[in-house]
């Protein structure tokens, strides 16, 4: 317990000094009174509190300095179902069904993977609505996104309404943007998808009306997070968690674990008193993706420390290569903060991704048109869409040919950059033993380069940080071992030495990383990997003579 101001004791309402250390949020007059508290209190003890804002609306604030990596809010889902677009998948597990093996629950006709999942209480929604409606579904078509599914997750919710007030009240206290949504093609997409479908398919027009399934579609839109512990994913609410602002230098990021809670961790410490943040996008795309897709999914115009600065911290992420004759600088707009939500709300396709911004060199001063660097980009970006998946050669070929256009960390470069990197080693049968020394060279080069990007750019998102990181340590090593073999065993164990720290680097960025996700298996690796380096370091220096 710490000291520090007044409350009423959370057992007898008395006044009180002491507060709970871990979340700084409620007060005990004594530490009996603690001790008896505590078998509730730790269901809700966590070092952050909702506060709320008028731009931000609700989020979370620290109520106590946060180390990186302490899991700061664990929660269990609220609701789960099917993504809104999906091939069939079992309404249990939301495993993916294949044709002849489905098993149809035997009360609705819903197809499963297994009778026991067609009794999972999940299921009890559709499977109440359809015997409601009085005539099984039948689901023929399996592996391509089946309309039917399109609602379901939707009808999941509204159920709640007669059936757990409770959970109903937390869905409604959800961000849901209905008078934004009103005016985009979602809006169309979904009143013809989901509420007409609920209404002709299940006869629920009398019962549910168009606000109420709009309602629960944007909730869904702006608060359902997609669970990757499934092929294909399916989707789940959640309630706190729920209420996590958005950085694009976020100091927070979210794992799942194995039976699909949410952890949401600390990338980085964290002060008291600071706001607590996730990263809603793509922490990897250009400053103008990413407002954009904030802008159009989440309704907001992104104001962050990252957005703010046009360097992105130094790292011209954005910045294109000045075409000036002999000039070496590079162009960047005077700022990205420009109003975009307009274009969200009423869009025009002609100006959607224009502005009247001048985009600036910062050596010789001269300034290009918005229109001229937006028609530069969509041509690298369509050269990019029609790369050939898996070639690393064709991957070399775009970042020479992009390095005329773009700064050398640009995030075209680095996205190629990465896949490349990822590459090398893979499309060999000797996996990295069997990688020439230039290639095994430049995957060392980019994964450096890269990693240090990540930390500087986005430090929370240690999924990403954490497996590049992997790769680093493999090619680290792997270049000991082809060195050792002129120079001898010191250099190998220099080399060992380094590959580890790398090791237990990316072993503590994905600690929280589950067997089920890629990530997950990297993890177990590296701790196979930690354990057999250990050895080698050790029958290394047992062999080596001492320096003395
Ligand atoms: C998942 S909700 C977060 C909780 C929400 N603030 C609330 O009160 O329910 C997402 C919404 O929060 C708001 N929001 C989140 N991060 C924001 C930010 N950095 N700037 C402005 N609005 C933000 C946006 O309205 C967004 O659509």
């Amino acid at each position: 317990m710490t000291t520090d101001d007044e409350g009423a004791c959370n057992i007898c309402c008395s006044k009180a000094t002491q507060k709970c250390a871990g979340c700084q949020t409620v007060y005990y007059c004594s530490k009996e009174h603690q001790k008896k508290d505590w078998k509730m209190h730790k269901l809700l003890c966590t070092p952050a509190r909702v506060k709320e804002d008028p731009e931000v609306g609700r989020y979370f604030e620290a109520t106590r300095d946060i180390r990186a990596g302490d899991v700061v809010l664990k929660e269990s889902a609220l609701i789960t179902g099917p993504s809104q677009v999906t091939p069939p998948v079992c309404l249990g597990c939301y495993q993916l069904l294949e044709e002849g093996k489905a098993v149809p629950c035997e009360l609705c006709g819903w197809p499963f993977c297994s009778e026991a999942c067609s009794k999972k209480v999940e299921h009890t929604p559709e499977c109440y609505y359809t015997q409601q409606r009085g005539e099984k579904v039948n689901i023929s078509t399996f592996g391509t996104p089946h309309p039917n599914y399109q609602c379901l997750t939707v009808l999941r919710c509204l159920y709640q309404r007669d059936h757990n007030p409770k959970l109903w009240a937390k869905l409604q206290a959800l961000q849901s943007h209905c008078e934004e949504r009103r005016c985009t093609e979602k809006w169309n997409h979904d009143k013809k998808m989901v509420v007409d479908f609920i209404w002709k398919f299940f006869k629920l027009e009398g019962k549910f009306s168009e606000e109420e399934i709009m309602k629960c579609c944007g909730i869904l839109q702006i608060n359902a997070h997609e669970v990757p512990l499934t092929e294909p994913e399916h989707v789940a609410l959640y309630d706190r968690i729920s209420m996590v602002e958005h950085s694009c230098r976020a100091n927070c990021n979210k794992s799942f674990t194995s039976d699909g809670e949410l952890l949401l961790v600390a990338g980085v410490p964290i002060k008291a008193g600071s706001h607590l943040s996730v990263c809603y996008t793509d922490p990897m795309w250009g400053t103008e993706g990413r407002r954009h897709h904030l802008a159009d999914t989440w309704f907001f115009e992104c104001h962050c420390e990252r957005c703010s600065d046009v360097t992105e911290f130094g790292t011209n992420y954005s910045a294109v290569k000045c075409k000036k004759k002999d000039c070496k600088g590079y162009l960047l707009p005077p700022t990205f903060i420009v109003p975009i939500l307009h274009k969200t709300l009423s869009p025009d396709p002609a100006s959607r991704s224009l502005d009247d911004k001048l985009w600036r060199c910062a050596r010789c001063r001269d300034q290009v048109s918005d229109a001229v660097i937006q028609q530069l980009l969509q041509d690298i970006g369509r050269e990019l869409s029609v790369m050939p998946k898996g070639d690393a050669d064709a991957c070399e070929k775009f970042i020479s040919h992009c390095s005329s256009y773009l700064y050398p960390s640009h995030y075209y470069i680095t996205d190629v950059g990465l896949a490349l990197a990822q590459m090398i080693g893979q499309d060999s049968e000797l996996g990295l033993a069997g990688v020439m020394p230039d290639r095994l060279a430049l995957k060392t080069q980019l994964c450096r380069k890269i990693a240090d990007l990540m930390e500087t750019l986005a430090p929370a998102e240690t999924r990403s940080r954490g497996s590049v990181l992997f790769e680093l340590h493999a090619a680290v090593a792997e270049t000991g071992r082809r060195e050792a073999m002129t120079d001898g065993p010191a250099v190998l164990l220099g080399y060992v030495t380094e590959s580890r720290k790398i090791l237990q680097q990316a072993a503590c960025l994905l600690r929280h990383e589950p067997p089920e996700l890629p990530e997950g298996r990297v993890l177990r690796q590296a701790k196979e990997n930690l354990v057999q380096m250990d050895q080698l370091i050790q029958n290394l220096s047992n062999a080596l003579p001492s320096p003395m």
